[in-house]
């Protein structure tokens, strides 16, 4: 198993295997947003070869970027680590928003689930997946449920989130401590 986080794993055949950390940013503003997140973050745990390390407090957020007018979203962010290709971690991202009937109608439009994926240790984009997210060091929703639980975090090529949040807006974010969720199995 694991040397401690963001090592290296031996497989059963003996095989290394790295394990990076891996940042998912979390949102909803279509249907029970809250029961939504839950469920999602239940539903990352399950996934065999990833390990949740921590789960951000939730965030109430406006619209940020391009889009109809729509109701405010539900946020958060779950750091992991795991051994898994950033392509198995998209596909399985992509399952779960489906397990949630996300249908992309609009453009940028309301969503049931979206599951972006921040980074996957070093690793950059390949074939349809960009890593790290191109627009995560821009965006208040990520910034600031990521620093709650890693304050030492850092998006390849941009810098330290704890300098990255001072230079969005953040008015737009209300942190919703009478909503809690975490991961299902302790860590
Ligand atoms: N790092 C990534 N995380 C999640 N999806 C990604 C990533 N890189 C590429 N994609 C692809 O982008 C597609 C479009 O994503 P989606 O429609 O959810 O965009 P969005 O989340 O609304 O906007 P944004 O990309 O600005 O967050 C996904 O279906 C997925 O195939
Ligand atoms: N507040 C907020 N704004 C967004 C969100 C989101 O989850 N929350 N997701 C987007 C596309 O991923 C675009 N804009």
């Amino acid at each position: 198993m694991s040397n401690g986080p963001f090592d290296i794993d031996v497989d059963t055949l003996g095989n290394l295997r790295p394990i990076s950390k891996v940042v998912f940013s979390l949102g909803s503003n279509q249907g029970e947003s809250a029961s939504i997140l839950a469920e999602a973050v239940e539903y990352l745990a399950e996934t065999p070869d990833l390990i949740l390390v921590d789960v951000s407090p939730v965030y109430e957020t406006k619209l940020e970027g391009d889009g109809p007018p729509q109701p405010d979203f539900l946020n958060l962010v779950v750091v992991a680590e795991s051994t898994l290709e950033p392509l198995t971690l998209l596909d399985r991202a992509l399952a779960i928003e489906e397990n949630f009937g996300r249908v992309r109608e609009v453009p940028n439009g309301p969503r049931t689930l979206d599951i972006d994926i921040i980074m996957v240790g070093k690793r950059i984009s390949e074939a349809e997946i960009e890593l790290p997210h191109p627009r995560a060091h821009e965006r208040a929703f990520v910034l600031v449920p990521w620093l709650d639980i890693d304050p030492d975090g850092e998006i390849a090529g941009h810098g330290r989130i704890a300098e990255l949040v001072e230079d969005v807006d953040v008015s737009g974010v209300r942190r919703r401590d009478d909503i809690m969720i975490s991961a299902p199995t302790g860590f």
